[in-house]
């Protein structure tokens, strides 16, 4: 598909949404342009009114992409993979197709609105425990999933759409120090899929707004 300009992603490092749409881009080979948002400093950059014209819902990540601005990282990522589709990152048959989405939305609606910047804000002193609490709850729903389902991978042996969402969600566990040793299909596809050049290059520790004490 003929594309005049880069795309745009408008992140944060460890945004476990922009991690989805960075390792998507990474698997695609699609070159793209970084804005970082800082979620924190100066009570968080999503939340001027610039930035609100882009998201109104004043979250990351965004995408400016062949003409259009796109908020919602599944909804880039599908837009990515029917405009890209090569290499693909739905598998061929609807069974799988539909296992990928399942364990999709696990993550992206069960788990990480659960725990994510906004609530803990609002819950105050007991977010530690909020966030675990959630966590560990999807967790023990997504470990007896993809024991049937995963091969090398969430589903089977090719890379998909749930590989991307897992890897960052498993990174917010250890930031809550959720311990994974109880979840060892969960724990060992993430150490795979870490071993992965995409899930490398589009890590926390190596954006262009990753602090210095955070970097690899
Ligand atoms: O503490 C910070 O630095 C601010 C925000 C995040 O990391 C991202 C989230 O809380 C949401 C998420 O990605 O699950």
């Amino acid at each position: 598909m003929a594309t005049q300009a880069k795309p745009i992603l408008y992140g944060y490092f460890r945004s476990s949404c922009s991690w989805r749409v960075r390792t998507a881009f990474a698997l695609k080979g699609i070159d793209y342009d970084q804005v970082p948002v800082n979620l924190v400093k100066d009570g968080g950059q999503q939340l001027t009114e610039q930035y609100k014209e882009l998201n109104p819902m004043r979250q990351v990540p965004t995408v400016k992409i062949d003409g259009v601005t796109l908020s919602q990282s599944l909804a880039i990522i599908e837009y990515i993979e029917e405009t890209r589709p090569s290499p693909p990152l739905l598998p061929a048959s609807p069974q799988k197709r539909a296992q990928v989405r399942m364990i999709c939305d696990l993550i992206v609606s069960g788990i990480q609105p659960l725990q994510n910047l906004y609530l803990l804000q609002k819950i105050g002193d007991e977010k530690v425990s909020w966030a675990q609490h959630f966590i560990i709850r999807g967790f023990e729903a997504l470990e007896p999933i993809l024991k049937q389902t995963a091969g090398k991978f969430c589903v089977g042996n090719e890379i998909s759409m749930a590989d991307v969402c897992l890897v960052p969600q498993v990174y917010n566990a250890e930031r809550f120090k959720v311990d994974m040793s109880q979840f060892p299909t969960i724990k060992g596809l993430n150490e795979t899929l870490l071993t992965l050049e995409a899930f490398k290059v589009s890590h926390p520790s190596c954006q262009p707004d990753t602090p210095e004490e955070l970097r690899a």
